[in-house]
């Protein structure tokens, strides 16, 4: 290589090294990160990549150091043992690999057993007690040496500041992570938009900077939690495995991972992973991955550690469901109840796996509130089927180009009136004949979850719309091959495909016909519970709002909704045209009249311990009674029905004020509410 490619090299390291730095300090100091998570990540890699392929290494690499040193403002805690952090697994292969590299540096042929927790994203936290008394709280700071925040972490409830029991060693450093739930972050960026002041990125960033500031009021009133996961130095004590940790921090009522499972083997390593992830979008926290440890600790100091991360354990990271990005520009979309959305174009970003160019930005009044412009880089989320949204704008990153995006005073297609109704955020075109309105009430009509008319999207809509053939999804029924035949895009097979479709979609189910009449407040789940309770479509005609809202889970405002629209003299006349035109409409999802409102209706359970009957049993007891049963405890839970030995849901459920039952009070809130 020549010298002048090992000068380039080197100050490309050098560079990402100064940049990565500068991130370190916004992540672990600022608690205010301007970059992604995976964007993060990827520059890491790089100098990962380039530091062993060229051996290269600078002193100040955040490749050789956990986080960042203490901040100044705070007393400074050195760890007895360092705090360190964790490699990570991108995919099960990696996993796998991690199993071999373990079984060969201790050098055995045998599966190892493992223990698999949830990685809660949150803030690492060492909590040293002196003959069972909180002593001393820290931070990670840069994993020798942290931040003293021990007054701070006294204000949260569910850290034990005494451990009483005979079993108790004169001196312990117990390490956990401090954490917000996903709805109290929220809950924080609301009030702070309201003030006025800067909003956190994740609950994360939220729970770091409630704990890394000086006004233990302040933590005190941002409601976090603690899980605990390790520990650190122990005297007069001796634990042998990480599970019987765990076990001993339960009982001496430590509040530990909401999931623990002790395995033997990678594969069944593997299938708890799984199970995490598939439970991980029910925690009322945000988890990024989970934790697997060699569960021995004789094993564990064998294996030793690494300069930032110990040999025994890896972190398998979930698909991330944040990413960072610029806001192109902004559009106003019409949907067919005339509201008007305005939508982010997004510069695309991978958000999961998952390419994500657009996001709403809800109304008008959200644009304002979160201060958020066309040229903006925004965080971006996207979770489970959710469109994506836009949580917060990082105005670090403007240059002053950024422009204010108006509330448009005519519609974007029609050029009608817009206006805005009392105590309403939705900006509504008021054009009857409001082309984007019709177009979206046919797509609407045919789309998959609908009538399910393959070929009559967007494209084709506005093409039939425009050319004037459709102007109601009435006539889609009216719709004759040759009206299509020498339309662009349309050729025989294309066109006889169409009328194909349009034929099979004559044989609808009662729920999906009512929900493709585009009735306000019905979607697909409403649809269904009215299907549920109505034999036939007919059954509707001119029913009563009352009748409606017996229906367990439908509300007011659908009730009112579904009854305007068929007390409707020229929608009923509009049903009695399409049916004259061929379509069928049956009814699999009737269940009679015996679904209305049940005693438990509205109310969300979770249960804990064992109970007289089989947990599965009582479950179903719950559900069939109009009842919620929840795997997990949050603000969103009415009771916890607690049974023998119960596990950390307890203590979950008393930190936030859940109400607690037995089984027998449970039966007797049924029989209460029966009458
Ligand atoms: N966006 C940015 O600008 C930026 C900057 C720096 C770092 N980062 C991100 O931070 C991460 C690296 O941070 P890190 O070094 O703190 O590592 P990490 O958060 O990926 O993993 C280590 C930590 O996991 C925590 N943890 C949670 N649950 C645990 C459990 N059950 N058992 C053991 N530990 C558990 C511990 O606090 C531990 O210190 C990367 O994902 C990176 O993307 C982002
Ligand atoms: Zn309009």
């Amino acid at each position: 290589m020549t010298k002048r490619m090992t000068e380039d090299i080197k100050k490309e390291i050098e560079r990402l090294v100064k940049e990565l730095n500068y991130h370190c300090y916004r992540y672990y100091v600022m608690d205010s990160p301007v970059i992604s998570d995976e964007e993060y990540d990827r520059l890491y890699f790089k100098l990962k990549e380039l530091e062993g392929k060229y051996g290269i290494v600078l002193p100040d690499s955040p490749t050789q150091r956990v986080g960042a040193p203490p901040l100044d403002k705070f007393e400074k805690v050195r760890h007895k043992e360092p705090m360190l952090s964790l490699d990570n697994a991108f995919s099960y292969d990696e996993l796998m690999e991690f199993d071999k590299r373990v079984r060969r540096l201790i050098g055995t042929q045998n599966e190892i057993e493992y223990t698999v927790e949830p990685k809660y994203d949150g803030l690492a936290i060492e909590l040293t007690y002196k003959n069972g008394l909180l002593y001393k709280a820290s931070t990670r700071g840069d994993g020798y040496e942290g931040e003293d925040v021990t007054l701070n972490i006294k204000t949260i409830k569910s850290v034990p500041l005494k451990i009483e029991g005979a079993n108790i060693p004169d001196e312990i450093d117990i390490r956990g992570e401090v954490y917000m739930d996903i709805e109290d972050f929220e809950r924080l960026n609301r009030e702070r938009q309201q003030k006025g002041e800067p909003l956190f990125a994740n609950p994360r960033n939220a729970a770091a900077g409630s704990v890394r500031q000086l006004d233990s009021s302040i933590t005190a009133s941002r409601k976090l939690h603690l899980a605990c996961y390790g520990v650190g130095t122990v005297k007069g004590m001796e634990f042998k495995t990480q599970f019987e940790l765990i076990k001993w921090l339960e009982e001496m009522r430590f509040p530990i991972p909401e999931i623990v499972r002790l395995v033997i083997g990678i594969n069944r390593v593997i299938d708890a992973v799984k199970e995490i992830e598939e439970k991980r979008m029910s925690f009322p926290f945000e988890t990024d991955g989970a934790v697997v440890k060699v569960n021995d600790f004789r094993l564990q100091s064998l294996l030793g550690v690494k300069t930032r991360e110990p040999r025994w354990a890896i972190a398998y990271k979930y698909p991330a469901h944040q990413g960072i990005t610029r806001i192109k520009e902004i559009l106003p979309s019409v949907g067919r109840t005339g509201v008007i959305t305005p939508v982010a174009i997004l510069e695309p970003v991978k958000i999961g796996g998952v390419t994500v160019s657009r996001s709403t930005l809800h109304n008008w009044d959200e644009i304002e509130r979160k201060d958020i412009r066309v040229g903006d880089f925004v965080v971006v989320e996207r979770a489970g089927e959710v469109i994506p949204h836009v949580v917060t704008v990082i105005k670090e990153r403007r240059t002053g180009k950024e422009k204010v995006f108006p509330m448009p005073e005519k519609c974007p297609v029609c050029g009608s009136k817009v206006v805005r109704e009392e105590g309403e955020v939705a900006v509504r075109c008021i054009g009857l004949d409001c082309p984007a309105q019709v177009q979206e009430r046919i797509r609407h009509f045919a789309s998959r979850a609908a009538m399910d008319i393959e070929g009559l999207g967007e494209k084709n809509v506005e093409l039939l719309y425009s050319k004037g053939l459709i102007s109601h999804f009435i006539d889609i029924y009216r719709l004759k091959k040759e009206d299509l035949l020498g339309l662009p895009r349309f050729a025989e097979k294309s066109a006889q495909n169409l009328i194909d479709a349009i034929e099979k979609s004559k044989h609808a189910t009662l729920s999906k016909f009512i929900y493709a009449l585009g009735i306000m407040h019905v979607g697909e789940y409403a649809a269904r519970l009215i299907a549920e309770n109505f034999e036939r479509l007919e059954d509707l005609y001119h029913v009563k709002p009352e009748r409606i809202k017996e229906i367990r889970q439908i509300g007011e405002k659908i009730a009112h909704s579904v009854a305007t629209f068929f007390n409707d003299l020229e929608n009923i006349k509009t049903l009695e045209k399409l049916k004259a035109l061929g379509l069928k409409i049956t009814n699999p999802d009737f269940k009679g009249r015996g679904q209305m409102k049940g005693p438990l209706d509205g109310l969300t359970f979770v249960i804990t311990g064992s109970l007289p009957k089989p947990r599965k049993e009582i479950e179903d007891l719950i559900e069939s009674l109009g009842g919620h049963a929840s795997s997990s405890v949050s603000r969103m839970t009415d009771y916890l029905v607690v049974g023998e030995e119960p596990g950390s849901k307890l203590q979950k459920a008393k930190s936030i004020g859940v109400k607690t039952v037995s089984y027998e009070e449970l039966l007797k809130i049924i029989e209460q509410r029966k009458k």
